[in-house]
């Protein structure tokens, strides 16, 4: 099923906009001359507020390029990005390092964790950090969300891969992140904790209103997603809402001529 519009089932925008980020005409070239690669080709892309975006494409195709572009870790070679409004592409770095920490959450593959604090030292380490003070009413609701109630004294070394992948998922939203970017969060995972983290992540869309987009290789995992953005060489070719393991594989096969899944 392809959508040109906002699907029905879009939850009310709870910022001022309906988009949560956005990039326009946004070109990333890495070297130059003979050793010029474009990453990135013109990409048009505006992720909707309060939705699960899933970016996917062959390797190579730049999803993780546009990700980082997206999230303020990574500079444009031109064209214009927006965080929540915000126009971040002309924002000085520590402006830059401000928005980061107070409107972006991130997961990674790797949990990274710090071994010697417990779940919930972890959990509010970035807040912290930053000197704010977490909100413990939405703490504990991003615990209960997660699953994690109960665990909270444990450390990370006597959790399993998929609850260590939760305590991640709860400290990427304990500041109420604008966004969340998760650059394939279940790929340490084996397929039953893999699809407990994507359900939580789809729980804290659903329940909590979070903005998540999440690069992944994965057409399961991408089916618990709202909508999937297509890359290829480049180039947003490929925009599918209401996504389902089996068309996301078609897709697949579609937009890499080879046939292969990345
Ligand atoms: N730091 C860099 N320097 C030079 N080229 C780079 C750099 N980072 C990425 N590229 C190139 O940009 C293109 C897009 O890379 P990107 O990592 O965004 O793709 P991807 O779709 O995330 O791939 P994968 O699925 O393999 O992780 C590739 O051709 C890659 O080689």
């Amino acid at each position: 099923m392809y959508a040109d519009t906002l699907p029905s089932t879009a939850p009310p925008p709870r910022g001022k906009s309906l988009t949560a980020a956005r990039a326009q005409h946004v070109v990333k070239a890495y070297g130059s001359g003979a050793t010029r690669v474009v990453a990135l080709d013109a990409v048009d892309v505006a992720i909707e507020r309060g939705q699960f975006t899933a970016i996917m494409g062959p390797s190579g195709s730049g999803k993780s390029t546009l990700m980082h572009c997206l999230a303020g870790l990574d500079t444009v070679t031109s064209g214009q990005i927006w965080v929540d409004d915000v126009e971040i592409t002309s924002l000085p770095e520590r402006r830059l390092t401000e928005l980061r920490r107070d409107r972006v959450g991130f997961v990674f593959q790797a949990f990274n964790l710090l071994p010697t604090l417990n779940v919930m030292e972890n959990i509010t380490l970035p807040m912290d950090i930053a000197g704010r003070k977490p909100d413990a009413g939405w703490i504990a609701e991003v615990v209960e969300t997660v699953g994690l109630t109960g665990r909270l004294k444990h450390r990370p070394g006597q959790l399993s891969g998929g609850q260590q992948q939760r305590v991640a998922v709860a400290r990427a939203l304990a500041a109420r992140p604008a966004i969340v970017f998760g650059d394939e969060p279940t790929g340490n995972l084996d397929s039953r904790a893999g699809a407990e983290v994507l359900s939580f992540l789809r729980t804290s869309v659903d329940t909590l209103g979070q903005t998540i987009v999440m690069v992944t290789h994965d057409p399961v995992a991408a089916s618990y997603a709202d909508r999937v953005l297509y890359l290829a060489d480049g180039r947003v070719v490929g925009d599918m809402y209401g996504p389902t393991a089996d068309n996301v594989l078609e897709r697949m096969k579609q937009f890499d001529g080879r046939g292969r899944a990345s």
